[in-house]
């Protein structure tokens, strides 16, 4: 009984996963990546619209968590704002190591090397594409894992963290099943997933330094990553 997904786990987790797959990066945005070669300015150019687009299909996710809207206003933008980094790193991280096709993929992970941002910041992102792609996470563990992230109670500002609390514990017990349901043979999946946000956290706090490199070197972002990350 204790591990068995109920009624109302499936629902929330159905809904869930309706979400992330609903809301894609559009197929243009998307197909650029993979034209000819660009300079590293056009290839941080395309890694910015890829960002902004990738901000809006976050965002529309996030207002499909169950519970989600009826957070405090204030807290639901402090969740947006502390996690964006984090899920995008997630999402993007998923895109690398889905079974997308290899030409893609090394394109991918080539234009991200040449757009400008600094070295010590490649090998962490890639080891952790790398440890993502290595648990080969089914899509309803990634949905779930990107709205936990989400729902993390003690991102800056939140006024009433346990309100946030409540509803990533619920989350969190979907995915403990859903672990335990696709990956009987190994013990430690659900633990090691969540040591994957562990990484995450360490990655956006890199990020907030590539950030501060970037606007050095006076790179331009859109006025919606500007306000997620309180730049300009
Ligand atoms: C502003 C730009 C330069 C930027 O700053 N930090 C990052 C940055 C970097 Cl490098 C690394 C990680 C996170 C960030 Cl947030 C970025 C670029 O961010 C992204 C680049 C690509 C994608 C991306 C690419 C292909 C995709 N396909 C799909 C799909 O659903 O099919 C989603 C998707 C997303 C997402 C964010």
């Amino acid at each position: 009984k204790k591990l068995e997904i109920n009624r109302e786990q499936r629902a929330l987790m159905k809904a869930i996963v309706d979400a992330y797959n609903r809301h894609q990066i559009p197929e243009d945005v998307a197909k650029k990546l993979l034209q000819d070669q660009y300079s590293p300015e056009e290839n941080f150019l395309l890694l910015t619209e890829m960002a902004t687009s990738q901000v809006q299909v976050l965002v529309e996710f996030t207002k499909n968590i169950p519970g989600f809207l009826s957070l405090d206003r204030e807290d639901q933008i402090a969740l947006l704002k502390g996690s964006a980094v984090e899920a995008m790193f997630l999402r993007s991280a998923q895109v690398f190591s889905r079974k997308m096709p290899t030409e893609h993929t090394d394109v991918l992970e080539e234009r991200v090397r040449k757009s400008g941002i600094p070295d010590e910041f490649m090998t962490p992102m890639f080891n952790f594409y790398k440890s993502i792609g290595e648990l080969h996470m089914v899509q309803e563990e990634q949905a779930i894992l990107t709205a936990i992230t989400i729902l993390t109670p003690d991102r800056p500002y939140v006024k009433d963290p346990q309100a946030v609390e409540r509803l990533q514990e619920t989350m969190l017990d979907v995915l403990r099943k859903l672990c335990v349901l696709q990956h009987p043979q190994e013990q430690q999946y659900f633990a090691r997933l969540l040591g994957r946000l562990t990484e995450l956290r360490t990655l956006s706090h890199y990020h907030s330094e590539m950030l501060a490199s970037w606007r050095m070197n006076d790179h331009k972002f859109t006025p919606l990553l500007c306000e997620i990350w309180d730049v300009q």
